[in-house]
């Protein structure tokens, strides 16, 4: 049954949330009254959840198959040196129950998967993916999509994140554009980047996450401008912040369907960014082979050091200046660690008409390390 009324130890609680009109009571009504999915209490998902929680959200569910690690705990800030080896969905509720008594959790401690996402994403109203797999995210998206739910993505690297609102209604009947908008295909495996291996600045899933959550809330409460129809990118080392505008594909829905029935197994062909080496770039570029070099980071990186002959188009321009991209010749695409030039390209495939652009593994930074050691990298 839908609450209608605060009581007083509410109204104090969310004191600081009353007082501000955009929210007000009607919002924190709204949030007592949402049903929230966060999939994954990882690096992304503590501070998701702790936000959710301490603002209201009446009922969340958790849902994270792992336990607690030692290495965790570099950031995922629910959890406690003495709770390694403890089910992270069960250590997590019992914190923030205590947070806030006030919150219906519900805890799962299965993974998400092909055989259950339906029945369990079903009883939410909106979905946060906090997980740091591409099965999962392919998943998420696909049963939204053919459920009519919007759900809050959020992805970290190194240093680098990402944060979308998703499958989001519009108005007007309308969606907004979903993660096979902006990723058409599900990865083949070598392609994946895993933290393990890459390491994560502590802190990034801090920002993302709370970003995320900032999202739900919008979300509920309807207000600010939703990232519905963009995807922010944020740097941590040099704090540069992109959106890049976004847009649903004619054949989303028909993708999501696809997705579910192809039971995500990696792609035989990659149809994600042909990759080339710093050396074998250098090699090409020594033959005479002409190559348009496209640098997409910031005016500011790009003075520091480029690679010669380099044409800058940061990624918020690249939108709007596709134009300057050839198709005659190949072109390869680098920013600092290639993950921007990445999304880079995955953008300008699903926009459709290049299919000679390849992604500068490793970046500028690789470059540097293996055919430039003077270079004055950042
Ligand atoms: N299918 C799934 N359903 C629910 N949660 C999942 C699923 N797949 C992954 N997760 C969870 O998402 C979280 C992601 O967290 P994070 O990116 O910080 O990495 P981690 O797996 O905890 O640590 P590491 O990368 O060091 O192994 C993990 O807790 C993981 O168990």
């Amino acid at each position: 049954m839908e609450a209608t009324t605060l009581i007083p130890a509410e109204k104090q609680r969310y004191q600081k949330h009353l007082n501000l009109p955009e929210i007000g009571t009607a919002g924190q009504l709204r949030l007592k009254n949402a049903r929230v999915l966060v999939v994954g209490a990882g690096g992304l998902g503590c501070p998701v959840l702790l936000y959710l929680t301490a603002a209201g959200v009446g009922t969340i569910g958790v849902i994270d198959p792992d336990v607690v690690d030692l290495s965790n705990l570099q950031r995922q800030v629910l959890y406690t040196t003495d709770e390694v080896g403890k089910p992270k969905a069960k250590i997590a509720t019992s914190h923030l129950n205590r947070l806030n008594p006030d919150i219906s959790f519900d805890t799962y401690t299965a993974a998400l998967e092909i055989s259950n996402a339906r029945g369990i994403i079903e009883g939410y109203d909106i979905v946060v993916d906090c997980t740091d797999n591409f099965k999962v995210r392919y998943l998420v998206n696909d049963i939204c999509v053919t459920l009519g739910k919007p759900f809050v993505y959020g992805a970290i690297h190194r240093f680098e994140g990402q944060v979308a609102v998703l499958n989001a209604d519009l108005g007007d009947g309308q969606r907004g554009p979903t993660y096979r908008c902006m990723f058409p295909e599900y990865p083949n495996d070598i392609e994946i980047p895993n933290c393990n291996d890459t390491g994560v600045l502590g802190v990034l899933p801090g920002v993302i996450g709370t970003y995320q959550a900032n999202e739900v809330i919008k979300l509920i409460t309807g207000i600010g401008q939703s990232l519905n129809e963009h995807l922010l990118m944020v740097d941590l080392l040099t704090m540069n912040q992109q959106r890049i505008k976004t847009k649903r594909r004619a054949d989303a829905d028909q993708l999501a369907k696809q997705g579910l029935a192809s039971g995500y197994r990696p792609a035989l062909v990659s149809t994600g960014p042909q990759k080339i080496t710093a050396q074998e770039l250098a090699d090409r570029l020594a033959l005479g082979e002409d190559i348009f070099l496209l640098d997409v980071r910031e005016r500011p990186e790009y003075d520091l050091c480029h690679l010669e002959g380099a044409v800058l188009i940061p990624v918020g321009m690249i939108p709007n200046n596709r134009k300057r991209i050839p198709t005659d010749r190949p072109v390869v695409v680098y920013c600092h660690h290639g993950i921007r030039s990445a999304n880079v390209i995955n953008y300008l495939y699903a926009q459709g008409g290049l299919t000679n652009l390849y992604n500068l593994d490793g970046g500028i930074d690789a470059w540097a390390r293996d055919i430039e050691p003077e270079m004055a990298i950042y």
